[in-house]
């Protein structure tokens, strides 16, 4: 019963056994079903004696050597196990090792020649380990046994339980040793969350994501937990989630130094490219951009196959600096303005200054123009990546004008005058902001009907519009400053204008909606500033500020879009 929750765990597991040995397959298959390969388990057993190793005897004569070292003495039985875990990445076959022996001490009793002779004339020793089978015959030679018998006999089922349970429950903290290597991959947590679905404990720590939502999953401790012997550990359970937390920054740094490095750009449309290939191009060493691909690689950002290294899907499409989805200006922003303030964070909590180095909170004219560029490009693929969700979130086809406040490049502008043939919108943000709008405009954009206007949100008066909209701005702003900016805003609307507001979900409405597992509060990656409020919290304040026909709906998974409208004093 106590086995079950252990060896279940490869119950739904395409497991192959990587052995001809019968006996492996016999002790692993009264334990379970082995058919086809999620898993491989490899074993070899071999005996050592006075310094010599002894494996399965070549003929007759051999057994005879083997066994007459044995007579009388003491020796020891090892047998090495691997279990490699594979699993299918962007259709690459991936693989995880894990590595364990087990010892057992046998002691012989003295064999006269003519018991020696006839066990080797029984056939019993030729296809094992040092000559004997201590199941069979073999046991009649044997004075005594330390460790686990099935060792002997091939496969240490009990310390292979132990280390299943290792594997699949123990929650493991990033920069402990892990309990599966990769395979020429660098310790950095790639791998899928091996688990099934099952109950009876977590998993290893799943994937630092990847590019695949989710990312860190910071584990709730645990107070108990039964071993294989049922005996409960009373002791907490690590802080794998607090550990990961820490960790985290390294991961964020390889990302944004490989987008750095054009690394993405190299492999976009030319992979798979060698690590010297790739090192030539971006004028780095050979060494140091290998080890940063396999990162990359363990990390999901890369393909890696005999052949080099190739971009996956989602880097080409937004980790490239050029393409129509490219967070290329993002990743730019986060490596320099943003990790600058994240460096002297103590400084910032202690003098009481903005976390974010956004224009908008540190007020105006403090930029630099490439400051002011750089925040603008961030800002640039991150609305282009998310204007046709939010454009299209509601029928925004009633209005004719809209001012976009914050508007910045005019991305989501843009894209609602296409959607819209009737629409005019006003793109509303900070002077230096609007004198530098004009670099991102395209030919190919309808601009005729795209307004931009200069003026500080928090004192200039509003151009006039029948809807507001604010997108990705105001979800960490304190609550005193949004209701004051909500409620001017109200002030200046017209009976029947619209507000709509485009802000970051919180994270486990992102969870809930891809089913993926509830973290634990207070232990949250998506933003470090205030947390994300929901659409319920967006739709009261809206309510209590004169607005009714509050609606909210999502935007591509990472938004939500809240639409109400003014009604009569
Ligand atoms: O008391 C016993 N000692 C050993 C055995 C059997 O001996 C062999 C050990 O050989 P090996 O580890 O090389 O395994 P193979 O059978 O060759 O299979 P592989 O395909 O894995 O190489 C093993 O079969 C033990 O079960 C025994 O039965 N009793």
């Amino acid at each position: 019963m106590l086995l079950r929750p252990v060896i279940g765990k490869l119950q739904h597991k395409r497991v192959v056994l990587a052995s001809s040995s019968p006996r492996r397959r016999e002790i692993l298959s009264n334990a379970k079903d082995l058919r086809a390969p999620d898993v491989v388990i490899g074993a070899d057993t071999i005996v050592a004696v006075g310094g010599l190793i002894l494996e399965k005897p070549v003929d007759k004569q051999d057994a005879y050597r083997m066994l007459s070292r044995l007579s009388g003495k003491e020796h020891s039985v090892f047998t090495g196990v691997a279990i490699v875990h594979c699993c299918t990445r962007d259709g690459q076959l991936d693989t995880e090792v894990s590595e364990f022996y087990e010892e057992t001490t046998v002691k012989f009793s003295e064999l006269s020649e003519e018991l020696l002779w006839e066990y080797i004339d029984s056939g019993e020793p030729m296809d094992k380990a040092g000559g004997y089978g201590i199941q069979a015959l073999g046991g009649m030679l044997v004075e005594y046994v330390r460790g686990d018998f099935l060792n002997v006999v091939g496969f240490p089922l009990n310390r292979f339980c132990k280390e299943l349970a290792r594997l699949y429950h123990a929650p493991r903290a990033p920069g402990t040793p892990r309990p599966v290597q990769h395979d020429s991959i660098p310790a950095v947590d790639t791998f899928e969350d091996l688990s099934d679905g099952e109950g009876g404990g977590s998993d290893p720590a799943p994937a630092s994501g990847g590019l695949q939502a989710g990312g860190a999953r910071p584990q709730a401790p645990r107070t108990q937990e039964a071993d294989l012997n049922g005996v409960t550990d009373s002791q907490p359970g690590l802080p794998a989630g607090l550990l990961e937390l820490m960790d985290g920054f390294k991961a964020s740094k390889v990302l944004l130094t490989a987008c750095k490095l054009q690394v993405f750009d190299v492999l976009k449309d030319r992979g798979p490219l060698s690590a010297m290939d790739v090192a030539r191009e971006i004028d780095a060493s050979v060494g140091g951009t290998a080890r940063l691909l396999d990162v990359c690689a363990a990390l999901g950002l890369l393909d890696k196959s005999d052949r080099g290294y190739s971009n996956t899907e989602t880097a080409s499409l937004h980790l490239a600096s050029d393409g129509e989805q490219s967070l290329h200006g993002l990743a730019a922003y986060h490596d320099g303005p943003v990790w600058g303030a994240f460096t002297h964070l103590g400084r910032a909590v202690r003098e009481g200054a903005a976390w974010t180095p956004e224009p908008l909170l540190q007020g105006p004219h403090k930029w630099s123009t490439e400051a002011t560029l750089q925040f603008m490009r961030a800002s640039h693929g991150l609305s282009k990546l998310t204007a046709q969700h939010v454009a299209t979130a509601f029928d925004l086809s009633p209005f004719t004008s809209a001012c976009h406040l914050g508007g910045c490049t005019g991305a989501l502008a843009h894209k609602l005058v296409q959607e819209y043939p009737r629409l005019q919108v006003t793109v509303f943000d900070l002077p230096e902001v609007i004198k530098l709008a004009g670099d991102f405009q395209t030919d190919a954009q309808p601009s005729e009907r795209v307004h931009f206007v200069p003026g500080d949100l928090s004192s200039d008066s509003l151009p006039p519009a029948d809807l507001y909209i604010f997108c990705s701005l105001l979800h960490d702003w304190p609550d005193d400053r949004l209701h004051g900016l909500l409620s001017r805003i109200s002030g200046s609307c017209k009976p029947g204008a619209g507000l709509l507001l485009a802000e970051l979900a919180p994270a486990e409405e992102e969870e809930e909606a891809s089913g993926a597992a509830r973290r634990p509060p207070g232990l949250r990656t998506r933003g470090v500033g205030r947390r994300p409020r929901s659409p319920g919290q967006y739709r009261r304040l809206l309510q209590r500020l004169g607005f009714q026909d509050v609606q909210a709906a999502r935007a591509g998974g990472l938004l939500h879009v809240v639409l109400g409208t003014r009604a009569p004093p």
